[in-house]
């Protein structure tokens, strides 16, 4: 009887059959977001950047030098190159399947991994083209190669039937791409003219050797149904195109491409400066573009600053040092663009360039050029110093004003041997520590570093604010303590810019009770600050359970396993090791304390991040459910998982 009660009932029918291992392309129908970022307008363009990258990895590797892309009115899309056509001879690992029924049908199948067939391609996963078959109802290619076309067709991802000839191509070669999306997966979304025909048009700046031809059965109105993109100018004639009739402070832009010494590739780059908008950066890497940067535009950047600064010192100007890549960025609109081998891009869309060495070898690049462009052009340098150190002292002062607000927000408080403040002016490095209990927060004031680390005690557990009422939430003490400490406002009347503090760290016993109080502050955090966990500065300490000693020498240990771990190896000393466990902060004594949970030069951080691939939503229902055990489980597992090193 009693068993029954405590055994639950069901998943009896969770077994081996409930396995699934998805083959060919059924991973791509099933989970397209993996492969093209979702399935939105963004995600239905993304088809086309796919086969049209394809086309220009042949215009860039040598072998083409015309592309035409052309909408049809049915909503299919073709695109032609005049490259070496994909094979389709026999492929010899899959005997009966042709090389091209394989690249077509097969993930990662491609000819860019080894970079023997092209050396500083965009595609390198062998992903692409199968992705957009295996989300096309139809696909038809047609190869032109050795004076005669072969053709096949595919739909949802499987050949309607084996690679055929399909007439006689006397004088000309190359591959020809036909896809239709398919609506089961995108519904009623159809491709745009004017996103294709912008696509297309960045392509040809990007690669001054390609000739793109675009033509549109559909008439949008705005967008030309016919047009032929050419730029030998590339990247500088983009920026001018782009920047329109805007003023700039240099009458031609610092613009150039530059061939890397040690590797294969090279830079391409134009920027100016103008107060008539916003700054920008599009950066590219092998024309694949890179709106969320990576490591090339933090070369080009870094070239950009040091050249600047440079000529600051040159010309004795001495404000010059107190410009920061913020101040560059403000009014600066560039165009980047890097050609190099085996690019290493973040996820399948490519949206963010990973490989390290790009960072250096554009840097490298640009940084010469620069030094003497502003050498030779004298009045753009003079008006673009000007200006960037204009910039730079509008934002040191506008910090400056926010700190005297934050020393007066410090006043008004009036809490004290409660808000433990730091003693410098600036936000930059100082973190507000909340601490449970008045005892911890004794060792912790020992322990801090007065200059950057601030406290405040909480007593007891704070609201739960899932369950409270908002009214309720203005009044609790708590609460209100926490908003003046960290200078901000609840909900809507949050802004991230008044936060007063660098990183907010979360330091509780490292035992459920602790946990419970983590989770509630969380849950607060996240119900009223989100801002502030998305832009990174929401942190949990992680004070170690329990201390080892031997002779002189002493370890911390996180838990029970590394304790025991630590316990059968040894500390190195002699003797009897002796084993103490924390039953809280307030046990530690303040150099234990500043060991392994406060000097950021050997403690441990947790940067707190929203998974949005999970449901949130569910998260925060099992953070904030009755038992204080789940979330103790919850917490010691996903700080794991999400665990990162504090830098
Ligand atoms: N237009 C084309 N001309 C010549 N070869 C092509 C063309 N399109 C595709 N290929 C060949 O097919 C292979 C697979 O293409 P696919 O788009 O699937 O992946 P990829 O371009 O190698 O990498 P990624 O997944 O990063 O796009 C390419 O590596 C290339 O060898």
């Amino acid at each position: 009887m009693a068993d029954d009660l405590l055994t639950p009932t069901g998943g009896q029918d969770y077994d081996a059959s409930s396995i699934e291992v998805l083959e060919g392309l059924e991973p791509v129908r099933k989970r397209p977001g993996m492969y093209i970022g979702g399935t939105d307008e963004r995600a239905l363009h993304h088809l086309v950047a796919e086969v049209l990258d394809n086309s220009m990895d042949e215009a860039v590797a040598g072998h083409a030098n015309r592309i035409e892309v052309e909408l049809h009115a049915d909503g299919s899309c073709t695109i032609r190159d005049n490259g070496r056509g994909i094979p389709t001879d026999p492929h010899p690992k899959f005997p009966g399947k042709s090389a091209l029924e394989v690249i077509l049908c097969t993930l990662h199948a491609g000819g860019k991994f080894s970079g023997k067939a092209y050396q500083t391609s965009g595609g390198l996963h062998g992903v692409g083209i199968s992705v957009v078959n295996a989300l096309s109802d139809h696909v038809r290619v047609e190869v032109a190669r050795d004076r005669q076309i072969m053709a096949q067709e595919f739909s949802r991802g499987i050949p309607q039937g084996p690679v055929a000839p399909a007439g006689a191509a006397p004088n000309r070669r190359g591959t020809s791409v036909t896809f239709h999306p398919d609506g089961q997966i995108f519904g009623t979304l159809k491709l745009k003219p004017a996103r294709i025909h912008k696509l297309v048009r960045s392509k040809a700046y990007l690669f001054s050797g390609v000739e793109i031809r675009w033509k549109s059965a559909i008439d949008d109105g705005e967008t030309p149904t016919e047009a032929t993109f050419h730029f030998p100018g590339g990247l500088a004639d983009y920026l001018k195109e782009t920047l329109g009739t805007a003023a700039t402070y240099a009458d031609t832009p610092f613009a150039g491409s530059v061939e890397f010494k040690d590797a294969p590739g090279k830079a391409e780059w134009a920027i100016n400066w103008t107060p008539a908008r916003d700054g920008f950066i599009q950066s590219y890497c092998n024309t694949v573009p890179t709106p969320e940067g990576g490591t090339h535009e933090a070369g080009f950047w870094a070239a950009i600053l040091k050249g600047i600064r440079a000529h600051g010192e040159r010309v004795s100007n001495k404000k010059a040092a107190n410009i920061t890549r913020e101040d560059l960025t403000a009014g600066g609109c560039a165009l980047v663009s890097c050609f190099i081998a085996e690019p290493e891009f973040v996820g399948q869309t490519k949206d963010r360039l990973a490989t390290n060495a790009a960072q250096r070898l554009v840097e490298n690049a640009i940084r010469d050029r620069f030094d003497t462009w502003l050498a030779a052009d004298t009045k753009a340098a003079t008006a673009i110093l000007d200006y960037l150190v204009l910039r730079a002292e509008e934002r040191l002062r506008r910090r400056a004003e926010k700190e005297t607000q934050r020393k007066s927000a410090t006043k008004k408080l009036r809490l004290p041997g409660k808000l433990v403040d730091c003693t410098v002016k600036t936000r930059d490095g100082t973190e507000l520590f909340i601490v449970e209990g008045d005892s911890a927060g004794g060792s912790a004031k020992m322990a801090r570093k007065r200059e950057t680390q601030a406290l405040l005690p909480l007593r007891g557990k704070i609201l739960n604010v899932l369950g409270a009422a908002s009214s309720k939430l203005g009044s609790n003490q708590e609460i209100s303590d926490l908003c003046q400490a960290l200078g901000v406002g609840m909900g809507s009347k949050f802004v991230l810019d008044d936060l007063r503090y660098d990183k907010i760290i979360i330091m509780t016993d490292a035992d459920v009770d602790g946990a419970h109080i983590a989770s509630l502050l969380m849950t607060f955090f996240y119900t009223q600050m989100k801002p502030m966990i998305d832009a990174g500065h929401l942190y949990l300490a992680c004070p170690p359970l329990f201390r080892l000693t031997q002779g002189a020498h002493r370890a911390y240990c996180l838990d029970e396993a590394e304790k025991d771990a630590l316990y059968k190896k040894g500390l190195g000393g002699k003797g009897k090791i002796d084993v103490s466990r924390f039953k809280g902060l307030g046990e530690m004594d303040a150099k234990d304390l500043k060991e392994t949970t406060m000097n950021p030069a050997t403690r441990k951080l947790i940067r707190v991040r929203i998974d949005e691939q999970a449901e949130t939503g569910e998260l925060v229902e099992r953070l904030m459910g009755k038992k204080p055990e789940l979330r103790f489980e919850y917490i010691s597992q996903n700080a794991k998982f999400v665990e990162e090193l504090d830098v």
